[in-house]
């Protein structure tokens, strides 16, 4: 079965987990606990009758764990990106957020898969964003799918990555194949290696993670062809540390939350629930 992965970034308080959970588990969380990095996964069925994962590894909206971001991003095949309809903050958010994507895949945006989400519509009174807006700027960003979402009441949040999976799959080519030199580049100094024997790092699929004290959090990878399990798996183990390290600096007394007891969660393919999405 094909594995896609999918990362959800958008500020603070905007629904992320609330809106994975919601898709993965059918659950919403009223409860405010934020996250640190947490990965999911949900197989949905095309149309076609094909079987695909999907691996949402829902992120952090709060600075501290920026470093990640980069991380991430890196992995992922697909993003989903966050805002509140309550706040017009979030939304500026997400611009900066889609430049770094663009900056780190090193492609333009027509070819990374991406949904725009404007989360908690159920909140009409306390709306400050509309969504008329956002569909002219995600248009001007070159960005395909926007959709107002609430992890509340259960609205769109299929349909979006029913979007997400389509458009995955049309820009597939783009996912596998490269866009730029530096790629290629990389792809042939791998195959030498290969053709001598070397065993380096470049050649495994693992990922590893390295975390510095001090006052910065500083995080190195090395992550050819790894999956967000072993990424997950390593900032479970290194997450701790690497938050305590950080947090050491200047909160020694405040306890780090994770909520890796949601992680690595599998939906199971429900035949009434499964996601369809239609491919052309
Ligand atoms: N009314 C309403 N509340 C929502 C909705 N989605 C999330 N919330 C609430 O908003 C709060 C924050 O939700 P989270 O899902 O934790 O937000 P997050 O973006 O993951 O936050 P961070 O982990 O800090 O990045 C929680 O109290 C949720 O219950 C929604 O669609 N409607």
């Amino acid at each position: 079965m094909q594995t896609f992965k999918v990362v959800v970034l958008g500020a603070s308080g905007t629904g992320k987990t609330s809106l994975t959970v919601r898709f993965v588990n059918g659950d919403f969380i009223e409860t405010y606990d934020p996250t640190i990095e947490d990965l999911y996964r949900k197989v949905i069925e095309t149309n076609r009758g094909e079987h695909v994962m999907l691996e949402i590894m829902d992120t952090s909206g709060t600075e501290r764990y920026l470093a990640m971001r980069d991380l991430y991003i890196r992995n992922a095949q697909a993003f989903v990106l966050v805002y509140s309809i309550t706040s017009r903050v979030s939304l500026l958010e997400l611009e900066n957020i889609k430049n770094y994507i663009c900056q780190v895949k090193d492609r333009p945006i027509s070819q990374i898969p991406m949904v725009v989400l404007g989360n908690k519509c159920d909140l009409e009174d306390t709306r400050v964003v509309f969504p008329e807006e956002v569909e002219a700027l995600t248009k001007k960003w070159g960005i395909e799918d926007f959709l107002e979402t609430s992890a509340k009441i259960d609205m769109n949040i299929q349909s979006a990555y029913d979007c997400l999976t389509l458009q995955l799959i049309s820009k597939q080519s783009f996912l596998n194949g490269s866009s730029n030199g530096k790629d290629k580049k990389e792809k042939k100094e791998k195959k030498t290696h290969k053709k001598s024997g070397s065993n380096s790092s470049s050649n495994t699929s693992s990922s590893s993670l390295s975390v510095s004290g001090g006052s910065n959090l500083s995080i190195s990878s090395s992550c050819s062809s790894n999956s967000f399990s072993t990424l997950s798996s390593s900032l479970s183990n290194s997450t701790s540390s690497a938050s305590v390290n950080n947090l050491n600096q200047s909160q020694t007394n405040s306890p780090i939350r994770t909520k890796s007891k949601r992680s690595l969660k599998s939906a199971k393919v429900d035949k009434n629930s499964k996601g369809k999405c239609l491919i052309m």
